[in-house]
């Protein structure tokens, strides 16, 4: 069976991080493992509360499962703050880890901060260059690349200035733009590939983020190339976001149960 390893928050509620990972890599198929960074006392209304775990703890989790499980893909989420991005690079290398997909979570949707902001410039500079596959949100692509939140920049222009900081592709993310097509865009420093779904009229998107970077380390995994695997990935969130899961008071999470499993 195929292996893939999530470096990444827990959500209490269950909609994004560590939680959301895992039933993504079950939905593919693909044996998920966890590295927890953080725990976030969370729920559909927003980020109540969180702690980072301490560099040695998380230190041994990698040890424990990069030194037996065998890995085809590893994705980073919440990754917290600077101690943490820099065992992770460290690890990464150690272990030789092919297929690392980089979802750079700074921001909750519901405006929570999940990284400090010191880490910025080591996420670019320590763990970004390993990457295969880095996934930024609009905010994230803007901050990394230094600009303003509040600039009007296109996807392409933020695609070229992020593939410079080393990693393989990027593939910037298009859900907070407005309009009636959800597009994302990949660069892999010569040429863009869009990737386009009719935008689901829902404000229950939570989980996202961590959805699709699951979706694509585990289609990595399973042996697909990296155009096929955020094709299958695009397929995956929108049926996911179309489902929806209404299980809390807020912003509902997407729903990994398109397909529930009967023992009948
Ligand atoms: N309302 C929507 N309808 C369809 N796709 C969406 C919608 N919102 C987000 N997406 C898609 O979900 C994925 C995650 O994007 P985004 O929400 O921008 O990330 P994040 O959760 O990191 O902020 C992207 O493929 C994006 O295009
Ligand atoms: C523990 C944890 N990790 C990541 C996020 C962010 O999730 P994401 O899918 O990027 O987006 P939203 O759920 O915030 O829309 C999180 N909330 N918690």
């Amino acid at each position: 069976m195929k292996q893939a390893l999530t470096i990444a928050g827990s959500d209490s509620g269950g909609g994004a991080g560590i939680q959301a990972d895992l039933k993504t890599m079950t939905a593919f198929g693909v044996y998920g493992a966890s590295v927890i960074t953080a725990i976030t006392a969370q729920n559909t209304l927003g980020v109540q509360s969180f702690e980072a775990v301490s560099i040695d703890l998380v230190s041994k989790q990698l040890d424990s499962v990069l030194s037996d499980l065998d890995f085809a893909a590893l994705k980073t989420g919440m990754l917290a703050n600077s101690k943490i991005i820099k065992i992770v690079a460290e690890k990464v290398k150690e272990y030789k880890v092919n297929n690392l997909v980089v979802d750079p979570v700074m921001v909750a949707t519901s405006g929570d901060i999940l990284l400090a902001k010191e880490a910025i410039t080591i996420i670019k500079d320590k763990l970004i260059p390993l990457a295969k596959i880095i996934t930024p949100n609009l905010n994230e692509a803007k901050v990394l690349s230094g600009r303003r939140i509040d600039e009007k920049l296109s996807l392409e222009v933020l695609a070229s200035e992020l593939h410079k900081l080393g990693c393989e592709y990027v593939l910037v993310k298009g859900g907070h733009q407005k309009g009636d097509i959800a597009k994302d865009l990949l660069f892999d420093g010569v040429d863009f590939v869009e990737y386009t779904a009719k935008r689901v009229d829902t404000k229950d998107i939570h989980g996202t983020g961590c959805t699709l970077s699951a979706a694509i380390a585990s289609n990595l995994a399973l042996g697909y190339d990296i155009k096929e695997a955020i094709e299958r990935s695009k397929r995956y969130i929108t049926e996911a976001i179309k489902a929806g899961c209404k299980v809390g008071k807020g912003n509902n999470p997407v729903n990994h149960f398109t397909r529930v499993y009967s023992l009948e």
